[in-house]
């Protein structure tokens, strides 16, 4: 964002400078230079093919940079791999294929939180064997899982295997996963897709609590404009991989490049596509 304060050493602003990647001839996302503060929520948007998820991934380590970089509080993260990036505290939400289908919902939630201890030098029995100690950690883990699952409204489901969840489930056992983390970062893609209707809430009111924490930065790719326009602090949108608006929600839904780019989308976008 112009005229915003470079990031100060260990403060968690994450930013992109000319990040770009080819795929072939093809640029799906073209230099694309942007700061993300800490407390806020900024909504990503675009139509189809926009280069969104192409910049998440880029962001979160799935897909290589072919130019620019990638830092967070100041560190260049560009070189890491998704994992390490991980550690660091770029938390983007995890992928159905990520979880272990055969553990139970609070077990797949426990081990995100060990592998988050873990990642933080403090998971139990390492450097000796204290068999107290690791039962300890693991009941406190357990009982983290729990409340996790809980805050999801998943509770009383944390005995049922992860892949007998119902699709709108695993999507809340995502995002239990991403808060057991705990990142600097979360990242959402289109968190409610393929979700019921009276499941939709829950997820936002999870985002709307992680945004009242004030000291995690959350990115937002999503398509429902009312969900955005609800949400978000602010709103760039990228258009054939280029970064086209950029500031605050009410300036952005009425400009003319995004009513031009999101013009043949009215059905899906009822609210912003009629601003
Ligand atoms: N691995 C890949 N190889 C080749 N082309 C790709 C690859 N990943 C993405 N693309 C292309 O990059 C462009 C951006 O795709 P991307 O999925 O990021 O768009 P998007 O804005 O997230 O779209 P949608 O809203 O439909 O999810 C598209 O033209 C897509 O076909």
């Amino acid at each position: 964002m112009p005229g915003t304060p470079r990031a100060r050493l260990g403060e968690a602003m994450l930013e992109t400078q000319d990040l770009t990647i080819r795929f072939g001839g093809h640029v799906a996302v073209d230099h694309v230079s942007c700061r993300f503060e800490p407390g806020t929520l900024t909504a990503i948007v675009g139509p189809n093919g926009a280069g969104k998820t192409t910049y998440f991934n880029l962001i979160s380590g799935q897909l290589p940079a072919s130019e620019g970089r990638v830092l967070l509080g100041g560190e260049d993260l560009t070189a890491l791999p998704a994992p390490l990036r991980t550690r660091r505290g770029l938390g983007r939400a995890f992928q159905l294929t990520q979880l272990f289908p055969n553990l139970s919902v609070r077990e797949n939630v426990r081990l995100a939180i060990q592998a988050r201890e873990a990642g933080r030098g403090r998971a139990g029995g390492i450097g000796g064997i204290d068999f107290f100690r690791v039962w300890l950690d693991r009941q406190a883990w357990i009982d983290e899982a729990q409340a996790i699952l809980e805050q999801v409204r998943l509770g009383d489901k944390h005995d049922v295997h992860a892949s007998a969840l119902p699709h709108g489930d695993q999507r809340k056992l995502e995002v239990a996963l991403l808060i057991a983390l705990d990142p600097k970062v979360f990242m959402f893609d289109e968190p409610t897709a393929g979700m019921s209707v009276d499941e939709v809430p829950v997820v936002l009111d999870l985002i709307r609590s992680l945004k009242a924490r004030r000291d995690v930065t959350i990115l937002l790719v999503e398509h429902k404009m009312d969900v955005v326009r609800e949400l978000s602090d602010r709103i760039i949108v990228l258009h054939n991989g280029q970064l086209v608006a950029d500031g605050e929600p009410a300036t952005v839904i009425a400009s003319p490049v995004v009513q031009q780019a999101y013009l043949g989308q009215a059905a899906q976008e009822p609210e912003g596509a009629a601003a």
